[in-house]
């Protein structure tokens, strides 16, 4: 391949790896290899400038703006950084820096690099009035009303001086603290309004900041996606990043994102160093990690990236590197940027942190749903401070991927996620003993042969009742507290209960007596560890559970407690695959009893805001097993609630029957919610996406371009507010 070949091939991949990324939310591949990648075209490049493409990924930012989204311009550019992994090309920046500064003294600011997505807010008077993306650096998409679901984002910026404690790692210097007070005396322009009292802060500014999906929240939702047979979410970043492209903000507010803010812009000169922006940052009420240190030199810096290597591990977000960043604004300023990133700030990123172990054996989970998941089981290895003796392969592409057989040494993970994941195999370290992976055709719990179905990825056993597993998780299910909060029944008490037979499904949680319960117990022995310091492994601790009187009245007053939860909650308890919470609450709220959703039709169903094929479907297939009958007939008679509220509109006319709608943008006499239950209550519908059945599509302000434009190819008509008004009127 000539170099012009190999330059044209690489800008091609690349392209599309950001475009993907960016764009879609989804990695093809690990940064580590896209980094390489994108090195390897730098370097060509550079020796063969006249092959550069002008569409070439190394000087340009990654990102787009799309469709969805009206565009905003950035005040100031939204850049990359560059990026390195080894210590020698930290040094050389370091030598670049000292070179552009002509000998004058300099520190830097060591922060951690989250791993989430760009954002920009601007603020007006203290008050947040914008907030984008970064796009393509240039131009971003506006998602304000996403971003002000963030909680920690403050919708308006009050001075809250000494409130907001927790300055980097080790508290305001002397010499922060003087800069701080001088900064706050100069000249700036004062609100024209608010409650601002020392009126420091410009009239207008822009904070930057990182938005994240909490590790603690990605393991919710898809703790909750998989008890509901949702595909999982591939990993927090991803997540993050296609939770901001969402056009329902209700959505969005859903998951808790957060934000760390980590720079302050504006055309005033109101700080001089990075470092009295933060700090100024946090006092006025912004989520600043307190995380960064200042750093007197290089070998300072050095000493920051080792001792946050594995520390980063402990906290709330995924990172993967760590920014250093020339402290003095000025500084900044003579340095300058390149035409992608900023020459007075660089990124350090953490190589994965890997540790190689033999494959000893795969345990074949079996979920609620039925899906199987296929575990490593590992010999317990160091990795990261903990011990690791199982990693995910997700399933049984994933094995035929890494061409993994049993007894191999493999190499894993700790990334983002909290169970670390096998990303290879050591070739040169597999044996005789090494043998395939043969995937059970079977269920592992109960016999059962298992099926595929059509696009998914996942085997299943489909003996949701009989197969173990499954019943203990559908009473597991059962007791969470969104449905009907017997959480006093966790901890091996249900399965204690499954082995007496005393119970064979949530039905028979109502029947239980006091005597029935009295005195049973089970001995569990808990999972064996490893002390971190001996790698010896400690074997687990027995614990016994046992029913004394306190347990059993408890247990007995919960249960009996939970005839009192809501419809939605008994019909989310039910386990429908596909129907959550959300879900759950929106049939309540359309159809107002359990027997109205028992015997809606699909059309009926699909009715619901929100409720597609795939979720009506679901429903209806399971209404329509007898047994689930039965089932649902059983909790009626123990009085469970069957009736809930019904809120729908008040019908006030049927001007719209027959017709259906679908509205993209903002409007000046609705909010959204308005204008959805106006349609309904005049006897129109809404439909979830443009298509051929589409009757009319209401234009607001900002409407989605791509609506606008799919609505155009399928001939759809387009109305506006006021056309719609009008409609109602006839
Ligand atoms: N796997 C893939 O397919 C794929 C595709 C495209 C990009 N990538 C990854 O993304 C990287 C390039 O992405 P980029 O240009 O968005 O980011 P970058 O690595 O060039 O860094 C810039 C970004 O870092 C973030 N950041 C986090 N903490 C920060 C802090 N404390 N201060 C300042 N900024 C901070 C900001 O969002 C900023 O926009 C690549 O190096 C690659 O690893 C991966
Ligand atoms: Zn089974």
């Amino acid at each position: 391949m000539t170099p012009q070949e190999r330059i044209a091939e690489l800008s091609d991949r690349l392209n599309y790896y950001n475009y993907q990324y960016y764009q879609n939310s989804l990695s093809e591949v690990d940064d580590f290899t896209f980094d390489q990648l994108l090195t390897e075209l730098t370097e060509l490049e550079k020796q063969y400038p006249e092959f550069r493409r002008s569409d070439s990924p190394t000087v340009r930012v990654g990102g787009a703006i799309s469709k969805e989204f009206a565009t905003v311009y950035h005040r100031f550019p939204m850049l990359s950084l560059g990026n390195t992994y080894s210590e020698s090309d930290l040094i050389e920046f370091d030598n670049r820096v000292r070179k552009g500064l002509n000998g004058q003294p300099y520190e830097y600011v060591c922060e951690l690099k989250f791993d989430g997505v760009a954002l920009s807010m601007t603020y007006e008077n203290g008050v947040l009035i914008q907030g984008a993306t970064r796009g393509d650096g240039v131009r971003g998409d506006d998602i304000t009303n996403n971003i002000r679901t963030i909680r920690t984002v403050p919708l308006r910026v009050e001075w809250q001086r000494g409130k907001g404690r927790g300055h980097g790692e080790k508290g305001i210097d002397k010499e922060a603290e003087g800069q701080l007070a001088l900064s706050f005396d100069s000249n700036v322009t004062p609100s024209a309004q608010g409650p601002l009292p020392e009126a420091q802060i410009p009239a207008l500014f822009e904070v930057r900041g990182e938005g994240f999906l909490p590790l603690a929240e990605f393991n919710r939702i898809n703790k909750e996606r998989e008890d509901i047979g949702e595909p999982l979410l591939a990993n927090p970043r991803n997540a993050a990043s296609g939770t901001f492209k969402q056009q329902d903000s209700g959505a969005v507010a859903r998951r808790r994102l957060d934000c760390y803010i980590y720079s302050f812009l504006s055309e005033q000169d109101i700080f001089q160093t990075h470092e009295v922006s933060l700090i100024a940052m946090k006092e006025w009420g912004f989520n600043v990690s307190p995380t960064w240190r200042k750093c007197a030199d290089i070998r300072d810096v050095m000493n920051y990236i080792n001792e946050w290597e594995t520390k980063r591990f402990d906290l709330p977000l995924g990172t993967d590197g760590i920014v250093i960043k020339v402290n003095r604004y000025d500084q900044q300023r003579e340095l300058g940027y390149t035409a992608k990133s900023p020459r007075w700030a660089i990124a350090f990123k953490y190589k994965a942190l890997a540790a190689s172990t033999v494959l000893n054996g795969i345990r074949y989970q079996v979920g609620r749903t039925g899906a199987v998941t296929p575990v490593a089981l590992l010999t317990p290895v160091l990795l990261a401070g903990t011990t690791v003796k199982r990693a995910s392969l997700h399933n049984a592409n994933e094995i035929e991927r890494l061409g993994v057989r049993l007894f191999d040494t493999v190499f894993v993970e700790k990334g983002g996620e909290i169970i670390p994941k096998i990303t290879g195999v050591d070739l040169n370290r597999r044996t005789e003993q090494s043998q395939p992976i043969i995937y059970p055709t079977t269920c592992p719990a109960c016999g059962t042969p298992l099926i595929r179905k059509e696009g998914e990825a996942h085997f299943y056993c489909p003996n949701e009742r009989g197969c173990p597993p499954q019943r203990q998780s559908r009473f597991e299910h059962f007791i969470q507290r969104r449905a009907m909060n017997i959480e006093s029944l966790g901890e091996g008490k249900i399965e204690l209960l499954i082995d007496r037979g005393l119970v064979e499904t949530p039905a028979d949680l109502y029947d239980l007596t006091f005597d029935k319960l009295l005195g049973i117990e089970k001995v569990f022995i808990e999972e064996e560890t490893m002390d971190p310091a001996t790698s010896e492994v400690i074997p687990g601790k027995k614990r016994v559970v046992s029913f004394r009187e306190k347990t059993v009245e408890n247990i007995l007053t919960a249960i009996e407690r939970s005839k009192a939860q809501p419809l939605a909650n008994v019909l989310f308890a039910l386990g429908i695959r596909y129907v959550g919470n959300t879900t759950a609450e929106k049939l309540v709220d359309y159809f107002g009893s359990m027997d109205a959703i028992m015997n809606a039709t699909l059309d009926e169903l699909l009715a619901v805001p929100d409720t597609g094929p795939r979720i009506a479907e679901s429903i209806v297939a399971w209404f329509s097993d007898a047994d689930n009958r039965a089932y649902v007939e059983r909790l009626r008679a123990a009085g469970l609630q069957f009736v809930g509220e019904k809120k729908v509109v008040e019908q006030e006319g049927d001007t719209l029957a027959g017709k259906t709608f679908l509205y993209s943008g903002t409007f000046a006499n609705f909010t959204r919610e308005e204008l959805e239950s106006r349609i309904v209550a005049n006897g129109g519908k809404l439909l979830s996406g443009i298509s051929k059945k589409l009757n009319y599509l209401i234009v607001g302000e900002n409407a989605g371009p791509s609506k606008v434009d799919k609505a155009q190819k399928l001939n759809v008509p387009m109305i506006s507010e006021d056309e719609f008004l009008a409609m109602l009127e006839v």
